[in-house]
């Protein structure tokens, strides 16, 4: 039996480890940055703030002792919101041994670096590191609804290791050696998602958020080769799977913070009211333009996006200026 240790107990952490209490054939620990958070987990049983409405099966321990949580597990699963990631790979850094796997479960680029956070990772420890990316709302996860998502690494053996250890009849996982062009698919679309959030705000109808899905796809692609990923893995579960998943499905966090903002509330407003909850691409915008600057890479909707966020131009102004932008080939 192999230890996981999931550091960070918001709804997805909590969904993955709901996931792989289900399979089996793991001694599983939930840790929470919070103190009070794990006395509540481990009086209720429940996720009451992040994933409410399912039971926690006694047999994960439930902690807020980071190096408690790490000390001999095989696996460590990162799944905190990506600000946090450089902090807490930090803090355990000096505390790993020299086999124990990292695997980001974390979709966003680190806001002041642009890093993904994989190469986050590995500017802290050389520990082997694997990231786990696809269409999967923690809440169906936790339902038990049938689920397929991707497990990339470095090398096939290693990304081998988390298809076995993470795979049950409920939780389908496929390889991929392209760790750059997963991470980024991952990360990208939620700026995508914001957009589509906007339009649906706007009352715009369907056929703007299928023109932003496709064009959203585009525009990651260029990035994702430019930063040196496969086109072919933007096509995959990591690309357009999870931003199809995120532009239309009611449960992302991402298309609700732009349906508000659509609406013509504030970014602060709307943040205050998601009670700690993240929307990642709020950062993930401004870290995808720097990426955009640097390989002189074009990306209209992020730069749309990044205006609406950060810049206070209107949902509709935004909109517009889409529309009117000179005309180009497919
Ligand atoms: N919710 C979902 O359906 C999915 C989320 N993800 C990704 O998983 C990551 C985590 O998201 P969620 O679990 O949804 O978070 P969440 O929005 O449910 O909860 C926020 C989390 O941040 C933690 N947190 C707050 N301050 C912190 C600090 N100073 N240090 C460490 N942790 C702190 C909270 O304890 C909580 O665990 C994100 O990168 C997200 O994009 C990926 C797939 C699905
Ligand atoms: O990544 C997700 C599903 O794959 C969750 O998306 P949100 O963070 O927008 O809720």
């Amino acid at each position: 039996m192999s230890r996981i240790a999931i550091l960070g107990a918001g709804a997805w952490g909590t969904a993955l480890a709901l996931a792989l209490a289900r399979r089996g054939g793991h001694e599983l620990v939930l840790w929470s940055h919070s103190a009070p958070l794990a006395d509540q987990l481990n009086d209720l049983g429940e996720n009451l703030p992040y994933l409410p409405g399912f039971t926690l099966p006694a047999d994960i321990q439930v902690t807020s002792d980071l190096p408690g949580a790490i000390f001999e597990a095989d696996i460590l699963l990162c799944v905190t919101p990506s600000q946090h990631v450089r902090g807490i790979i930090s803090h355990i850094a000096p505390l790993l041994t020299r086999d124990q796997i990292l695997v980001s479960a974390s979709k966003g680029l680190e806001e002041s670096t642009f890093l993904r956070m994989s190469q986050v990772i590995a500017s802290i420890t050389d520990n082997p590191c694997a990231v786990l990316s696809g269409p999967s709302f923690a809440q169906e996860v936790a339902l038990g609804y049938p689920t397929a998502i991707v497990a990339a690494a470095a090398t096939s053996t290693l990304a081998q290791i988390i298809q076995r250890e993470f795979s049950s009849s409920l939780l389908r996982i496929y390889t991929n050696n392209d760790v750059t062009g997963v991470e980024l698919g991952g990360a990208l679309k939620n700026v995508i998602a914001l957009s589509s959030g906007v339009v649906h705000g706007l009352n715009l109808g369907h056929n703007s958020a299928a023109a932003l899905i496709t064009r959203g796809i585009a525009e990651i692609t260029r990035l994702s080769v430019a930063c040196g990923g496969r086109r072919q893995t933007l096509a995959g579960l990591s690309g357009i799977g999870d931003l199809v998943l995120t532009c239309t499905g009611n449960l992302s966090r991402n298309r609700s913070v732009g349906i508000e903002l659509g609406k013509g509330r504030h970014l602060p407003d709307i943040l205050a009211g998601l009670n700690g909850k993240v929307a990642e691409g709020i950062q993930s915008t401004t870290a995808a333009l720097g990426l955009a600057a640097r390989y002189g890479v074009e990306m209209p909707i992020t730069e749309q996006m990044d205006a609406i966020l950060h810049h206070n131009k209107s949902p509709k102004d935004a909109i517009r200026d889409l529309m009117t932008r000179p005309g180009r080939e497919e």
